[in-house]
């Protein structure tokens, strides 16, 4: 199979983007592992296939692919590049998107220096929703990590999300906990866990480990759960700028009921063509 694509990133969290519309892609759990291997394949965070929409009242269907294949409900700085590249593909000359994806509707706005302003949608915090296994709903919740008991926040952006508060980002256990809260029996379609230190009402600083890939340079659905838990607690006022390893966000959400908006940049690195056959 030989497949076009173009590699991108939103603040180095990076993606390989797939045109699903001009292209016939059939891609099983094996190849898209094989794509995202930085040494045997191309590599990438997340696989984005841009799809024809199966409703008439959006432009777009957009799945999304995890580096270990699994595919997942959203993905914040993906849905930028998304935005971007049916732009440079001119697959669109729309300027606000509405797009569908597994866990809902999504609107992007595409402003000429490729900056994309989306509507994240409206945050879910009932454990159900998430899914995470509580009692009630709370503001935190203690969780059970390499003998430690932790306070976490957890909030679904379509995709779950584990936000732990940290004094300092840099010395946060990223890996050692994210390995384990990402994989607790208490998230069982498993979790994102992003490490949040707030700097002042309207600054933060985040790592995110990911669901299915690791830590990532920035996670766009991760930073716009982190700004919901600190608002939430009070700490963060409706408009932060989060900045991430890879860069800078900037999120609004003026409470529950309404939508998280998130703001940021995209990167367009190279095109290239995959040769699906060749490949062992
Ligand atoms: N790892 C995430 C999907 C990608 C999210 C992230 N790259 C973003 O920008 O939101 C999950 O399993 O839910």
């Amino acid at each position: 199979m030989r497949l076009e694509f173009t590699k991108m990133h939103g603040l180095g969290n990076d993606f390989v983007v797939i045109d699903c519309i001009s292209q016939r892609a059939r891609l099983d759990t094996h190849q898209i592992k094989q794509i995202a291997d930085r040494h045997f394949g191309v590599g990438f965070d997340q696989l984005l296939l841009v799809e024809a929409p199966t409703r008439p009242d959006v432009d777009f269907r957009y799945r999304i692919f995890n580096a270990d294949g699994s595919e997942v409900q959203q993905c914040g700085n993906g849905a930028r590049c998304f935005a971007r590249f049916v732009r440079d593909r001119k697959l669109s000359r729309k300027t606000k998107l509405i797009v569908e994806t597994a866990s809902g509707i999504i609107e992007l706005n595409i402003a000429p220096n490729g900056w994309v302003r989306v509507n994240m949608g409206v945050p879910r915090l009932e454990p159900n929703d998430i899914p995470f296994i509580a009692s009630a709903r709370a503001l935190t919740y203690p969780l059970d990590v390499s003998d430690h008991i932790i306070e976490i926040s957890a909030v679904s952006m379509g995709n779950p999300h584990a936000v732990i508060l940290v004094d300092n980002v840099n010395t946060a256990p990223v890996r050692e906990w994210g390995r384990i809260i990402e994989n607790h029996p208490r998230f069982p379609e498993r979790v994102n866990v992003g490490f949040l230190e707030i700097i002042d009402r309207q600054r933060a600083k985040l790592r995110v480990f990911e669901r299915g890939s690791g830590e990532t340079l920035a996670c766009g659905t991760g930073t716009c759960a982190a700004v919901v838990a600190g608002i939430q607690q009070g700490l963060l006022d409706e408009r932060v700028r989060v900045q991430l390893r890879g860069g800078e966000l900037d999120i609004r959400w003026q409470g529950e009921g309404h939508p998280v908006w998130m703001t940021g940049p995209t990167a367009r690195v190279f095109d290239g063509v995959l040769r699906l056959y060749e490949w062992q």
